[in-house]
């Protein structure tokens, strides 16, 4: 589905990965790992078109997206990627029906009623964004990838802000998009969301990490421990 070929970036004099080779197949949900300022959100960023890397090729299904003309990468953003950030970047004073209405695709009618009761949300359509309490935003977030069925989503530390129930709601509809076909690509710091992934690529050494968990890859399991582990923080919060 997608690749990175030979990727490179550098800010100036500093070089953050060159020779970087990743591919995320359809179906596959890959966690982005690494320490703080290894280049996660770059390499997001890169592969979303949001920013250029300095060498190296994108392939998606085949195309060069670092040749893409202006159009081309549009039509790429619009049509076959979904975002997920942790500040959810919804339009804020736009109302939730508003928000889904932004992913949908020309000619074709999005069941907004499923995607909100899919998250937990049924029949809030009417209600403004900033309303909504910021796990809610987040499902509406989800909701609008739902409604976009892309190919290939990238998020960005989906879960940061966001309590254990509503962490743990972000890796299901996730993983239910890669189950449905979807390539997944997740930055995340979150023990949690790596276990729920099928494996994880730090990108500061530009290899496959190590799997952190023996006890095993279950999904069940991995939302549970997102759940405790934000329920436990969010306590500690307050
Ligand atoms: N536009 C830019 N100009 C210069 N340096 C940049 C720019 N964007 C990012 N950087 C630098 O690149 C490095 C990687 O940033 P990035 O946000 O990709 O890291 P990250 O692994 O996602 O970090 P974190 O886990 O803290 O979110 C950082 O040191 C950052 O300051």
């Amino acid at each position: 589905m997608i690749t990175a070929e030979n990727l490179a970036k550098s800010f100036g004099s500093r070089v953050l990965w060159q020779d970087l080779h990743l591919t995320v197949g359809a179906g596959e949900m890959v966690a982005l790992v690494g320490a703080s300022g290894s280049g996660k959100t770059t390499l997001l960023n890169c592969l979303g078109l949001l920013d250029r890397p300095s060498g190296g090729r994108i392939l998606f299904e085949g195309t060069d997206l670092t040749r893409l003309g202006p159009g081309g990468r549009r039509r790429f953003r619009r049509d076959r990627l979904g975002y997920l950030f942790q500040d959810y970047a919804l339009i804020e004073n736009a109302t939730v029906r508003a928000n889904l209405d932004v992913a949908r695709r020309r000619g074709v009618r999005p069941d907004h009623a499923r995607a909100l009761e899919r998250v937990g949300l049924a029949g809030r359509e009417e209600e403004r964004a900033h309303h909504l309490s910021g796990g809610e935003q987040q499902r509406v977030a989800l909701a609008r990838l739902m409604v976009k069925e892309p190919s290939l989503v990238l998020a960005d530390e989906p879960t940061g802000a966001l309590d254990g129930d509503n962490a743990a709601m972000v890796v299901d509809v996730l993983r239910q998009l890669s189950r449905e076909g979807c390539a997944v690509v997740v930055a995340t710091h979150n023990d949690g969301v790596r276990a729920a992934c099928d494996r994880a690529f730090d990108v500061g050494s530009g290899r496959e990490a190590e799997r952190g968990d023996s006890a095993g890859w279950v999904v069940e399991r991995a939302a549970e421990r997102v759940g405790r582990a934000g329920r436990a923080e969010h306590a500690n919060r307050r």
